[in-house]
């Protein structure tokens, strides 16, 4: 992500008329396709067929290193005072040195270091947050409340970066695109430690003060002392009243400055939410939240008995759902066995619906053909060896009562509650590249693994009774599992990510015989991928009928006016995963 991307996806703008902005004076310039394996013709791969070559491997991203970027010359004025930083963590003592003119010997921070070498590797080499997160953790040896605070840091200036950078900007001489990206960062660091966390104000300068000297330079630390000690004067509150557009003049504009995404982000959320601003306003405030890790227990194989005397929470919805409070995932001895595993609740509840709709005659072979990495494969390939142990509560939410739009009839063969399926079943996985098909490999234990382009099936027409399509999508929906995703999103990959998802779609029902069911699902509740893509198969083929998804889920509420099912982050706590169920007639 560079800065440029931020600047330009950042809701900033002359257009939002904050108005009444003093700056700081200061001078400082400054999807590849996998190798379709084909399977057999007969639609079911052995496992262990899977035909990529060349080693697979976890994409794994570098960790940072430290860029002393060099001084940059220019020292600023602005409203802060000479005079030495205080010392890191609140301490209040006085900072060693700095006596007769000299400036004091800066303190290195480690957690802060950590942080602002993460927030450089996601600017610099597009790393992914979490994915290197650990890592860093790993080499620079902190554990703990360290790597607790890191973390925190880290994430929390990733997702508020938007906001930031409008107060930044009231408080400096330069618009933040101008600023070093280097030095940025460390103010947006200070800026999110100032606002958002009880730092106290002269530990979050004085840490970032020190950060910009041993990491960017003497003069910079300079402008960002001038920086931040003008935004420790107001909260963030007040800042907000400042720099975020008035909200019945530029109501999006309005929560893409204050919730910290990006205009186009907001305007599609609101939509997909049906226009109305306070529960858009809720979702972007969930979108901030740092989700619980959900783990499943994988049917015949766990238990959420068994996660819970791991000190694990039963999910409100998912019948084989947990909630870890704390602690890794990885040491729950179930999921390091695979066992269990770590999935958002709404992707097993999406996985859950598909197998409860009923089917006349065949129930035997299965299809997940967008798989990887494996997380609702792997749920499906215990379901289809084990059965759904669980059952279907009683509860109903009206099956079969199909209301699709268009061309779209009734649900065939009358009203059909959910039904646990009792097993067996025998699962085909297929995933264009090969990397991740190594994941759904290693995640399930009888499904056939194929490294196979869905739209090019290696298979015969009608060869499956049950079709996941788990569309490649935005992933609008799981923002708030990675704080730089919104920052790159472009809402520019929608036409060419709508053909394959169509794409895909028209290929999932060629595959399922007639009678047979198929899931669209996307993790993005944008209505460009999700009732559009639907939409539009069932305006054009009238073999293809809508089933009311939410009556397959009847322990969830609030999934929308149906016929499909939308999960959100502020209603459930989960992804914000969209659910179609198509018949084939
Ligand atoms: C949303 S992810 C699927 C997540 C997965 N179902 C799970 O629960 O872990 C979409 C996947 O589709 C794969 N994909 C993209 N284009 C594809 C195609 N033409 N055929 C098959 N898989 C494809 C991507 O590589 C990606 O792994």
């Amino acid at each position: 992500m560079s800065n440029g991307g931020k600047g330009r996806n950042a809701p900033r703008g002359g257009d939002h008329g904050s108005g009444g902005r003093s700056r700081a004076t200061g001078g400082q310039g400054s999807g590849g396709r996998g190798q379709g394996s084909g399977g057999r013709g007969q639609g079911a791969p052995g496992r262990g067929q899977e035909s990529g070559q060349g080693t697979a491997g976890r994409a794994q991203s570098v960790p940072g290193r430290g860029q002393g970027s060099g001084g940059r010359g220019g020292a600023p004025g602005g409203p802060a005072g000479r005079g030495g930083a205080p010392r890191p963590h609140g301490g209040g003592g006085k900072r060693p040195g700095g006596r007769g003119g000299r400036p004091a010997k800066p303190v290195r921070d480690e957690a802060r270091n950590v942080a602002y070498d993460l927030l450089r590797a996601v600017d610099e080499r597009d790393a992914y947050a979490n994915l290197l997160m650990p890592t860093l953790l790993r080499e620079r040896r902190l554990s703990g409340r360290d790597a607790g605070l890191a973390t925190e840091l880290a994430y929390g200036t990733l997702r508020g970066l938007g906001t930031y950078d409008e107060i930044v900007a009231a408080c400096s001489d330069r618009a933040p695109e101008d600023i070093d990206p280097p030095l940025l960062d460390a103010i947006r660091l200070g800026v999110h430690q100032l606002l958002k966390t009880r730092v106290p104000p002269h530990a979050a300068v004085g840490t970032t003060v020190d950060l910009v000297r041993l990491r960017v330079g003497v003069g910079a630390s300079k402008y960002a002392n001038a920086v931040l000690r003008k935004v420790s004067t107001r909260s963030l509150e007040q800042w907000l009243a400042i720099v975020a557009p008035d909200p019945a003049g530029d109501p999006v504009g309005h929560l893409a400055v204050v919730h910290s995404h990006p205009r186009w982000i907001v305007a599609a959320l609101r939509d997909a939410v049906g226009g109305d601003f306070d529960e858009t306003a809720a979702l972007l405030a969930a979108d901030n939240e740092r989700p619980r890790v959900a783990l499943v227990a994988r049917p015949g194989r766990s238990s959420v008995e068994e996660l819970t005397a791991s000190g694990a929470e039963p999910a409100a919805y998912s019948p084989y759902g947990a909630y870890l409070p704390e602690g890794d995932p990885a040491a729950v001895l179930a999921v390091a066995e695979s066992r269990a595993a770590v999935q958002d609740e709404a992707s097993q509840l999406v996985a859950l619906a598909l197998t409860r709709v009923p089917l006349r005659g065949r129930d035997s072979r299965w299809l997940d053909m967008c798989a990887g990495p494996g997380g609702k494969a792997g749920l499906l390939d215990a379901i289809a060896i084990h059965g759904d142990l669980a059952g279907v509560p009683a509860a109903s939410g009206g099956a079969g009562s199909a209301v699709p739009g268009g061309a779209v009839s009734a649900v065939s063969g009358g009203a059909a509650g959910p039904v646990a399926f009792a097993g067996r079943a025998h699962q085909v996985a297929a995933e264009v590249q090969y990397h991740r098909a190594r994941l759904v490999w290693q995640t399930t234990r009888e499904a056939a693994v194929v490294t196979a382009d869905g739209t090019v099936p290696a298979w015969r027409p009608g060869a499956f009774d049950r079709v996941m399509l788990d569309a490649p999508c935005t992933g609008l929906g799981a923002l708030r599992r990675r704080p730089e995703a919104r920052w790159r999103r472009d809402p520019r990959s929608l036409p060419e990510l709508g053909r394959l998802q169509r794409d895909l779609l028209v290929s999932a029902v060629d595959s399922v015989r007639p009678g047979g069911v198929v899931a669209y699902v996307t993790c993005s509740p944008h209505l460009a991928e999700t009732v559009a893509v639907v939409g539009d198969i069932l305006r054009r083929r009238d073999d293809v009928e809508a089933l009311d998804a939410r009556a397959y889920l009847p322990e969830v509420e609030g999934l929308g006016d149906g016929p499909y099912a939308q999960f959100w982050p502020h209603r459930h706590g989960t992804d914000a995963m969209f659910l179609a169920l198509l018949r084939r007639r």
